[in-house]
């Protein structure tokens, strides 16, 4: 092993109560908004396919002409209880808001920047009406905040000059003052999700990056941060020079899935960030340039995080007025629907242990014990198979929702077969089994 000074605070899983909800909660609401939720991917009357939290880069505009966009910040009809309530039907869990996006423009009243909320004609605090209505509605409140600022003077992507360094150091105590403030102003917050930390300004302070963890760990006990925050002695992240994960939560799967049958992802905490279209994470006025993702596809993708003991945090983007686009408000109320029924299999699921098999996903309920088939593949034989270890075998097997029991046809001591009724099946459901001990294996 490698000696570090700045390596992570501590190793394996957290078994406090706060990362056990984090845990739990496996299900989660992102949501990008911010100067470029206005123009929406268009500038005079050009459409840029590319991300639209990215367009001042696409369209090449000035700097000055972008930060002019904080004067048509007027989102008039955001309402905090409704998009929280949206959240609550879909089944999320948690949600995570971008404070300041790399653009630098921040969504609270901070006293260390004119380049906020406070200087746009919307004028009442959103961010705590946001944070109380999250809140109010049971839902954990994370925060995403980026270092990455393309607005601040100090900002250097790298310190080549002494200049630079000492630039760079005021934008630390800025960035640090600016997190600090954030978890003051906002006591219910469960936790920060940083990003932008890929450069070598960053990665040339580990010391930093750990002394910050610390503090605001201490300013919030419980608090939960992503693995993005840290850089070690060396300039790893993510992963300090021995591999260990740095921060709470592995947080680099960013609109891709682990291999479904890796389990090496099992051995830390993990989450899954994802986009409804290709990547558009900021609004974009048109969806139909990419693959839009359906509810199937994204319930996949939230069975399959569950069922490698990580989370999945799906992003909405409000436009400049606080509006969620229809395709947004179709799949969470779709997604909802299905949760209501089967969400069993998802909150306190993690990891059972099982081989994968192409029909879907096994889940285990860490409280109940109780074991779940997400099956998204019926086989043309309608028979799922299921490995179990010698010492278990299935003694029920449910259907959920209707109840239905299903035939078991034992063939081999560690195999059996779910028989399923051949009929057509529409949309993916989910099987309880019922595991005991099997006498035949002493
Ligand atoms: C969680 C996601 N991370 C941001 C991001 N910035 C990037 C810069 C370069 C390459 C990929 C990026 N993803 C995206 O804008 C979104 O906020």
């Amino acid at each position: 092993k490698i000696k570090l000074d700045y390596g992570p605070l501590y190793h394996g899983k957290r078994q406090d109560p706060a990362m056990k909800k984090w845990r739990e909660n496996r299900f989660g609401q992102f949501i990008h908004w911010g100067l470029y939720s206005i123009p929406g991917g268009v500038w005079e009357g050009k459409t840029y396919g590319y991300a639209a939290e990215f367009l001042k880069a696409s369209a090449g505009i000035s700097t000055e002409r972008w930060n002019g966009l904080k004067d048509e910040f007027n989102p008039t009809e955001f309402n905090g209880k409704e998009w929280a309530s949206m959240a609550k039907a879909m089944g999320a869990k948690y949600v995570c808001l971008t404070t300041k996006h790399h653009e630098g423009f921040c969504l609270w009243p901070s006293k260390y920047t004119e380049f906020d909320i406070e200087n746009t004609p919307y004028q009442k605090d959103l961010m705590k009406e946001f944070v109380d209505a999250y809140s109010e509605a049971g839902i954990d409140v994370y925060l995403y905040y980026s270092v990455l600022d393309w607005y601040h003077p100090d900002w250097r992507t790298k310190l080549k000059t002494m200049d630079d360094v000492e630039a760079f150091e005021r934008f630390k105590t800025f960035t640090q003052n600016q997190l600090v403030e954030l978890l003051e102003r906002y006591p219910q917050v469960k936790g920060l999700w940083f990003d932008g930390t890929w450069d070598q300004c960053w990665k040339d302070n580990g010391k930093f990056s750990y002394e910050l963890e610390v503090l605001l760990k201490e300013k919030r006990p419980g608090l939960i941060v992503n693995s993005r925050l840290r850089a070690d002695d060396f300039g790893k992240r993510h992963r300090d020079s021995n591999g260990d994960l740095m921060g709470d939560f592995e947080s680099g799967y960013e609109r891709r899935l682990p291999d479904p049958r890796d389990t090496s992802v099992t051995k830390n905490d993990w989450e899954c960030c994802m986009t409804i279209p290709e990547n558009q994470w900021g609004y974009h006025k048109d969806w139909t340039l990419t693959h839009q993702k359906n509810t199937n596809e994204l319930l996949e993708m939230l069975a399959q995080c569950s069922s490698q003991g990580g989370n999945f945090l799906l992003n909405f983007g409000p436009n400049g007025k606080g509006v969620f686009r229809a395709e947004e408000k179709r799949i969470a109320r779709e997604i909802g629907e299905w949760m209501k029924t089967n969400s069993a299999a998802i909150y306190g699921s993690d990891y059972a242990g099982l081989k994968k098999q192409d029909w879907g996903y096994f889940t285990k309920n860490t409280k109940s014990g109780e074991v779940y088939m997400i099956v998204f593949n019926v086989p043309i034989s309608y028979q799922l198979r299921v490995e179990l270890p010698k010492h278990q075998t299935i003694s029920k097997a449910n259907m959920v929702g209707i109840g239905q029991e299903l035939q078991l046809e034992k063939f081999d001591s560690n195999e059996t077969f779910v028989l399923l009724p051949p009929k057509s099946y529409t949309s993916p459901f989910v099987i309880r089994l019922e595991l005991k001990a099997n006498k035949k294996s002493q």
